[in-house]
């Protein structure tokens, strides 16, 4: 039987949903992450994305869940019981993902963090160092066993933007953007430089000091929304894989169907 699988990514600024036929990402679609929206909100919005990719509910035969967001999980798990008739597997104890978490408590790490990993090693196998830019900057590393070693945490693009706009009188909303000099003579290509530059540097410093505990020869692929932003400007990235964090929910569901 041809698998149908609805998966779903809820991160503390967006929610991912994709659609697999078999391993075949058929579509996928960002909604922002509102811990307001009720049930049926939800069910609305995701059958409105359904019917204008040509999908169904119906189709869907299984739908599993990755939150770093506890008070969205009720939520959606109602919306997949009333909407597709399913219960989603969530990840979390229990769940086989295959990999040896090496945290001091394996229930503390985000739960995307964790499918990142699965996704990276699978496909190119370990040492690796996954990098995703999300509402957070995570940087996480995996050895050549497939051992999830743990990793750092920082401070996101998006927020820390925001925090450097919001502090300070004169200083307006930017667009993220290279630009060709740090060497600015404008306040919005200025702070252009310093947040463009100044993630670029935190990249080539976190990954080098990785890389120096874990393994020279360790591959970096980066994903989350502005993965494709930052990647092209430094060589501590090898690859971006946009899908990365859907891809592995699609293996983690594999494993424990
Ligand atoms: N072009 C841009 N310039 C500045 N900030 C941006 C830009 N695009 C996205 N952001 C901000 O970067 C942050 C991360 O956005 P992104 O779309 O990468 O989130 P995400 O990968 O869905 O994160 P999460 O999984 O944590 O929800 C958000 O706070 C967003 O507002
Ligand atoms: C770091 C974030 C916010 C990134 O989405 C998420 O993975 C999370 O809430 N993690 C829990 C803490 C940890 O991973 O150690
Ligand atoms: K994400």
């Amino acid at each position: 039987m041809i698998t149908m699988l609805l998966v779903i990514d809820v991160g503390n600024t967006n929610i991912v949903l994709g659609v697999y036929k078999d391993t075949e990402l058929l579509d996928h679609w960002r909604i922002s992450t509102d811990r307001q929206r009720t049930t049926d909100e939800y069910g609305v919005l995701i059958r409105e994305l359904f019917y204008l990719n040509d999908l169904r509910a119906d189709d869907i035969n299984a739908i599993i869940i990755s939150s770093v967001v506890p008070p969205v999980v009720p939520t959606l798990e109602r919306m997949c019981q009333r909407y597709f008739g399913l219960s989603p597997l969530l990840i979390g104890p229990g769940v086989k993902t295959g990999m040896d978490i090496r945290y001091d408590n394996p229930r503390e790490v985000g739960a995307d963090r964790i499918v990142n990993a699965v996704a990276a090693y699978e496909k190119y196998g370990g040492p690796v160092i996954i990098v995703d830019f999300g509402t957070a900057t995570t940087f996480c590393a995996v050895d050549a066993k497939g051992v999830y070693l743990g990793g750092s945490i920082c401070p996101g693009i998006g927020i820390s933007t925001e925090a450097l706009v919001q502090r300070t009188a004169k200083l307006p909303r930017i667009e993220l953007k290279r630009t060709d000099s740090v060497i600015c003579r404008n306040t919005i290509e200025s702070m252009q430089a310093g947040v463009f530059y100044g993630f670029v540097g935190q990249v080539e410093g976190i990954v080098s000091r990785m890389r120096r505990e874990l393994d020279m020869s360790a591959r970096v692929v980066a994903t989350g929304g502005l993965a494709v932003v930052i990647a092209p400007a430094t060589k501590a990235i090898d690859v971006v894989e946009p899908m990365l964090t859907l891809e592995g929910l699609r293996i983690i569901y594999e494993r424990n169907r």
